[in-house]
């Protein structure tokens, strides 16, 4: 089956700003509360279907993390499920797209890249103090 774009979100911030990197060809300029951000590009869980999912740019030599935060709220966003499934997918940062293979950290690594993520994105620390679900972080390492 040839897919020829992906589905966009429906909350329709998150829908322009994806719309605005495939129109300009680059994620440069566009930020959330001043930090740059990064357009993942995943397949369904259920559907199989491919998703633009923008999320904050946290990257440290070659490699990013994906922080699953959803402002805080009580549940993991979907996309968490999406990644769980086909945890193979491509980053857009910038104009560059790569592939990558996604998994998710505990421990002390998750903890380097928590640091990592509150530095690019402070609001992520502020997001934790809001919900008892531990945000989870996904380490993307090329393929
Ligand atoms: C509303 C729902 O959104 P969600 O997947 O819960 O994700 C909510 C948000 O996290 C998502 O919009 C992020 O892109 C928001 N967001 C960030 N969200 C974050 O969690 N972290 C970030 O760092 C982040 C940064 C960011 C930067 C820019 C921007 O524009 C948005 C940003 C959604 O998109 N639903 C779709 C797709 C549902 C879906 O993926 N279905 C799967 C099934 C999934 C399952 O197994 O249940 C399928 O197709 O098979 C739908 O209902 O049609």
């Amino acid at each position: 089956m040839v897919e020829n774009t992906a589905e966009f979100s429906p909350t329709p911030w998150v829908q322009d700003q994806t719309k605005q990197i495939l129109e300009t060809g680059t994620t440069e300029g566009l930020q959330v509360l001043g930090s740059p951000i990064v357009l993942l590009t995943l397949r369904g869980a259920k559907s199989g279907r491919l998703r633009y999912t923008p999320v904050m740019r946290v990257e440290h030599e070659g490699r990013y993390a994906v922080v699953a935060s959803k402002g805080g709220a009580e549940e993991h966003p979907v996309w968490y499920h999406n990644i769980k499934a086909h945890p193979e997918f491509t980053l857009q940062d910038g104009t560059v797209t790569k592939e990558y293979a996604a998994r998710e950290v505990d421990g002390e690594e998750r903890a380097q890249w928590w640091e990592r993520a509150v530095a690019a994105f402070p609001s992520y620390a502020e997001y934790q103090t809001k919900t008892d679900r531990q945000i989870p972080v996904f380490v993307l390492d090329p393929k």
